[in-house]
């Protein structure tokens, strides 16, 4: 179907084959500017982009943007908010970009960046957060912080499955829970507004996998599944559990659980234990437990030093990627006070949202958070900044370009072009270390030569060598 509202510029179409990305010296890349600030920090961005591919490659390769339009800009063209050539765009050329897109809370569209996800199947928003020399930070330990995390993108209470208060739908819902479904727990129930939180093994396991996927690619030494799993033991709990079972079923080789690795690391030190030993030692309330509980742990001994002591014992376990979980709450804390005890994070979607500012905020803030929305099964992707459209700062030059740079350069990684992306992680550190940085750095630095937006990308591009 030709396009009638984007012109497609020379250059050719990125291809995906055998699971590889096939990449052109000069390809297609579509990418939406975005709303309020978006403008801003893509103009900053793509100049910064450029130069890096430019002179990485030596003017061998270059990309051919491509505009394609989305949320207000559409919208003021008269395409309405998400145009379907814009999906069509997205999915043709495999390989995109985007500023952020407003959603307005509490009614009007549903959120295009979720959208965006959701129709072409990104199922992984891969969220890096690493710690860069000289960032201000409100911790200790920055440089503690390297967290890659993987949120699932397409399902949760993401969905968008929800009726609002006094809603005829919210009514035939709430009845339906009350009346077929014995529910007695909704203690205001003409006033309640209904969400649903669809969490599938599928959708699960395609992120758990991923996540176990990228740490062995990338050699990180474990993979956190985040839950909620005590209080939303169907959906947050089935996570946690799907996760585990997958990890053993499809990596067993490469993984050990945490729990097999105390009951390995006492095999090892005590090889002539018997399992009740074992148990109690790996479990505490081991002597409280009801005799089947008890018997439950014991098998649970014995079945791990049979199957794992020849591949996984006499240390062999501290060299596997250790895949163990963490309550979500708790997780947001320990990020904060234990932040090298995690490395890959798997999570679902709204632990992840939070999780990824959170975490941002260690490194420096939202301004230099990069992320991706991926599908590792087509290759399709679109990459973006952690961060939303900062209406206040629009059109001001003033934001920090940081999140949509890095983004890019995570992009150009994802093409395989890490020479250029190298450049670009090179000349933000240098340009930080000169105290060359925009507002949000600048109030929290001594000594700091404050920058526009684009004049931080400026400085960036003569940082280039
Ligand atoms: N993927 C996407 O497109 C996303 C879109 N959104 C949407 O964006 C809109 C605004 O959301 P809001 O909750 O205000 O969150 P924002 O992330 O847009 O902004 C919150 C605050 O974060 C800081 N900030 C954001 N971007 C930058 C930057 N580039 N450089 C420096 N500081 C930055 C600013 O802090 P300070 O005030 O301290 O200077 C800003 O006021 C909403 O419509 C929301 O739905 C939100 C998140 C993601
Ligand atoms: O789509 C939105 O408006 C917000 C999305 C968001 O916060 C995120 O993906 O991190
Ligand atoms: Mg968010």
């Amino acid at each position: 179907m030709p396009y009638q509202h984007v012109t497609v510029p020379e250059g050719e179409t990125i291809r995906f084959r055998d699971g590889r990305l096939l990449v052109p010296h000069n390809p297609v890349i579509p990418f939406i500017e975005g709303d309020g600030t978006g403008p801003d920090i893509w103009r900053a961005a793509v100049r910064v982009l450029d130069a890096a591919v430019n002179k990485a490659y030596a003017g061998r390769r270059r990309i051919a943007w491509m505009e394609v339009y989305a949320g207000e800009k559409a919208f003021n063209m008269g395409l309405g908010w998400l145009p379907a050539e814009t999906l069509q765009a997205f999915d043709a050329f495999r390989v995109g970009i985007k500023g952020p897109l407003t959603t307005p809370v509490g009614g009007g569209i549903r959120s295009l960046n979720v959208a965006l996800r959701q129709e072409l199947d990104l199922f992984v928003c891969l969220r890096p957060v690493r710690y860069f020399e000289g960032v201000p930070s409100p911790v200790k330990k920055p440089r503690d912080v390297d967290i890659v995390l993987f949120r699932e993108n397409t399902e949760d209470i993401y969905a968008g499955i929800e009726w609002a208060a006094g809603s005829r739908e919210a009514k035939q819902v709430i009845d339906f829970l009350r009346q077929r479904m014995h529910v007695t727990k909704i203690p205001w129930p003409d006033s309640s507004g209904i969400g649903i939180k669809p969490v599938s093994r599928e959708g699960s396991e395609r992120l758990i996998r991923a996540a176990i996927q990228y740490a062995i690619d990338y050699k990180r030494r474990s993979v956190t599944l985040v839950h909620k799993g005590n209080i939303m033991k169907f959906t947050e709990g089935a996570f946690k559990q799907w996760g585990y079972e997958l990890a053993a079923r499809e990596f067993r080789e490469q993984v050990v659980t945490a729990r097999e690795s105390w009951i390995l690391a006492a095999g090892d030190e005590f090889p002539d234990s018997d399992h009740a030993r074992i148990s109690r030692m790996i479990d505490p309330g081991y002597d409280m437990m009801t005799a089947e509980q008890q018997k439950a742990v014991r098998d649970e001994v014995a079945a791990t030093l049979d199957t794992l002591m020849e591949t996984h014992g006499r240390g062999r376990w501290r060299d596997k990627i250790m895949i163990k979980d963490t309550i979500a709450d708790i997780a947001l804390q320990q990020v904060l006070t234990r932040a090298s005890e995690f490395d890959v994070i798997a999570t679902l979607n709204l632990n992840g949202d939070y999780l990824s500012d959170a975490l941002a905020a260690q490194v420096g803030g939202i301004g230099i958070a990069p992320g991706a929305n991926i599908n590792y099964q087509t290759g399709h992707a679109i990459f973006e900044a952690t961060h939303g459209t900062a209406p206040k700062y629009a059109n001001l030059d003033k934001v920090n370009p940081g999140s949509m740079i890095l983004s890019g350069a995570l992009m150009l990684e994802h093409l395989g072009w890490k020479e250029a992306a190298g450049m670009i992680v090179q000349a933000l550190e240098k340009t930080i270390s000169q105290n060359r940085v925009t507002y949000d750095f600048a109030r929290l630095m001594d000594g700091a030569i404050l920058l526009k937006c684009s004049e931080f990308a400026t400085a960036m591009i003569e940082n280039m060598n």
